[in-house]
């Protein structure tokens, strides 16, 4: 089926994405040569603030306005019992993150980052995907635009998460229609369910995948009839942050749906986005792995709601604070590499 006009512009965003900025990368090593630690000890500390002067364009990259965004849908696959818990823990939560009560809230309260919700339409699941389209192209299409509002604040650096009940079987759909194999390769379980939810949701993707034979085509044509409003507004903040020069982390399973849409798109799409973590839910790591991606932690994190990618925010946070902090060899009076 040709792809329907009203994508035109999102494919064009993804398509005619800007490199990052080499220079900005090579001021950063010459510094980073200079402080006072053998040349590469800190790891991916050191890549972290290569990422941020790449993708922010800077060479002295900053991180004064780091922003969590967590993106809110409803599903309504959840008929299919696919979830240990009721679709209305979806609103419930977001009145908790905006109180201060929730993970996400306290560790962006603890780091000093600024922290924003997003609620998408709760009232109004989505359609179930075992029976029906998700979303009409108009209106995927339109909350990818909403999604592209998240970097209006200019942050200088996105944590991209999301909130929505039923939202692992959503993006174990999306990878299955991305890369094949079955409902039972791409589920996992979620908030918790038992092996009986396991088996319920393994049959809502296959079953997902049958109805919709024949209209999985595009990435974007996949996003539309099996993922959600949040994974629509994700995509939309990505490709927005990517041309607005802000580096972007991605959070969990359910965010990386997001991301996997658009590198099936276009593979450089993505180059901007660091994956946080490798979440506890089974077939994220494999997700990862088909974008050829890793996580930066392991911490056995399923949460989701963006705490993954908060963490990895304060590692960068950490790795900055060190390349504009430390001594160098010279000011230190220390002496330098020998050999
Ligand atoms: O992103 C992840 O890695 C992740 C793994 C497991 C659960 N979640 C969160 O849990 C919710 C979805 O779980 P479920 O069981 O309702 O599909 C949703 O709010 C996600 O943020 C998130
Ligand atoms: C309580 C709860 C908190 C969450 N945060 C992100 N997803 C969630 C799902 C549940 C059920």
């Amino acid at each position: 089926m040709p792809l329907n006009p009203a994508f035109s512009d999102i494919v064009e965003l993804l398509v005619a994405v800007p490199d990052g900025d080499e220079k900005a990368v090579a001021a950063v090593r010459e510094r980073d040569a200079q402080l006072t630690k053998p040349p590469g000890s800190l790891g991916r500390l050191e890549e972290l603030v290569e990422f941020l002067a790449r993708w922010q364009h800077r060479s002295k990259p900053r991180l004064d306005n780091p922003m969590v965004t967590i993106f809110a849908g409803n599903h309504g696959v959840t008929d299919q019992g696919v979830s240990s818990f009721p679709r209305e823990v979806t609103a419930q939560m977001v009145a908790n993150f905006t109180n201060g009560g929730a993970a996400i809230s306290q560790i962006c309260a603890l780091h000093e980052i600024n922290l924003r919700v997003f609620e998408l339409a709760l009232e109004l699941p989505t359609g179930d995907i075992t029976r029906e389209a998700a979303l009409d192209d108009q209106m995927c299409a339109a909350t990818i635009a909403y999604g592209m509002e998240a970097v209006a604040g200019k942050p200088d650096l996105i944590c991209i998460g999301e909130m929505g009940i039923g939202n692992t079987t959503i993006a174990a759909a999306i990878n299955a229609a991305l890369y094949g194999g079955t409902g039972a390769d791409w589920v996992g379980r979620g908030t918790g369910v038992d092996d009986a939810g396991l088996k319920r949701k393994a049959d809502a993707v296959d079953r997902a995948l049958a109805h919709h034979a024949g209209e999985l085509d595009h990435p974007l044509a996949i996003l539309a009839r099996l993922g959600g409003r949040e994974i629509c507004a994700m995509l939309g903040a990505l490709v927005a942050a990517r041309h607005q020069k802000v580096p972007v982390i991605v959070d969990g399973y359910v965010a990386t749906a997001a991301a996997a849409i658009a590198h099936a798109v276009n593979p450089a799409s993505i180059n901007h986005c660091l994956f946080a973590h490798v979440s506890a839910e089974s077939a994220h790591a494999r997700a990862l792995q088909e974008m050829g991606q890793t996580g930066l932690l392991d911490l056995g994190m399923r949460l989701g709601e963006g705490s993954g990618a908060a963490l990895a925010a304060v590692m960068a946070k950490t790795a900055l604070h060190l390349h504009d902090n430390m001594a160098t060899f010279e000011s230190a009076a220390v002496s330098g590499k020998s050999d």
